[in-house]
């Protein structure tokens, strides 16, 4: 049977510390990209929200048109001359409409735009005294699953943040899709960070068996959104393969095939689901105490 990751792939994890000057985000991108590359990452995932404050203010003020808006053009150029994958963690979109996303584009290493994943579950939470966001005071939920090849590895799975937190969306790219991986471009917070970040990314691993990548921008106690940093890859098995600390830094990683097969030999989960008994997890008539 043909392995889903079909050849060994490094990746890089680009832990930015994002600013609200656009340009500077970009040539800092620009410089941690190049110099990923030359350390032979062959797929880099950036942040969530690198190119701008994460805030909801600031969300109307730095959305761009996708694809012609200048980080479409910024990431493709840099997936092409870097000729690597590039997962452009993600960007307040505009669309036709006026409607705001938070939206995640991938570039092959011709730099041709190969997925757009716009954030499904938007993150609306209130923790009394420690932190309130509402990111559906503007924006719009998504509404797809995201999965696609990178030739000649296989396939990833792609969703932002929040989205962690559904395990429904790397299932399906697991399961259904074949991905040997799930991406998170992310920016938890202090709050939420310690409490659940690893937690969630090892149990992505863990319930689907196969790598887990979240990219957290830098720390900066200085902006109105603490995000927490810890960027991290995990694999099959839920071993913390890498892992930043708080500042900016790029962390790597090897990702092997075979360890996805294995596991699932050992500990095989994913032949024993009883989908016949919970046919249908959104039907709660089919539950019953006795
Ligand atoms: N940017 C986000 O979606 C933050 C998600 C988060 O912090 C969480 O706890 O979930």
């Amino acid at each position: 049977m043909a392995k889903v990751l079909s050849q060994k792939l490094k990746v890089a994890l680009v832990q930015l510390a994002a600013t609200a000057d656009k340009a500077k985000n970009l040539s800092r991108v620009k410089e941690h990209v190049l110099k990923a590359a030359s350390n032979g990452a062959q797929l880099v995932v950036l942040p969530e929200c690198f190119n701008s404050p994460y805030s909801v203010a600031a969300f109307p003020q730095y959305a761009e048109s996708i694809p012609s808006g200048e980080t479409t053009t910024f990431l493709s150029s840099l997936a092409r001359e870097t000729a690597i994958y590039l997962i452009g963690g993600s960007i307040p979109e505009r669309d036709e409409q006026g409607k705001l996303f938070n939206t995640s584009l991938s570039f092959s290493p011709t730099g041709e735009l190969i997925a757009k994943h716009r954030k499904v579950h938007l993150f609306d939470i209130d923790i009394p005294g420690k932190i309130k966001f509402k990111e559906s005071e503007v924006l719009t939920g998504g509404n797809k699953v995201t999965v696609f090849n990178i030739p000649p590895f296989g396939k990833v799975g792609l969703a932002i943040c929040y989205d962690i937190r559904f395990p429904e969306l790397a299932m399906i790219a697991a399961r259904n899709e074949g991905a040997f991986a799930m991406i998170y471009p992310g920016a938890f917070n202090t709050t939420t960070g310690p409490l659940h970040w690893e937690l969630l990314a090892r149990a992505r691993a863990v319930d689907n068996q196969f790598y887990v990548l979240v990219c957290s921008p830098a720390r900066d106690l200085t902006s109105g959104y603490h995000a927490y940093g810890y960027s991290m890859v995990t694999d099959p098995n839920a071993h913390v393969l890498a892992k930043a600390g708080e500042d900016e830094e790029i962390i790597y990683a090897e990702l092997v095939p075979g360890v996805i097969e294995e596991a699932r030999a050992g500990i095989p989960v994913t032949a024993q689901r009883r989908f016949d008994v919970y046919t249908n997890v959104a039907d709660s008539a089919k539950t019953s105490a006795l």
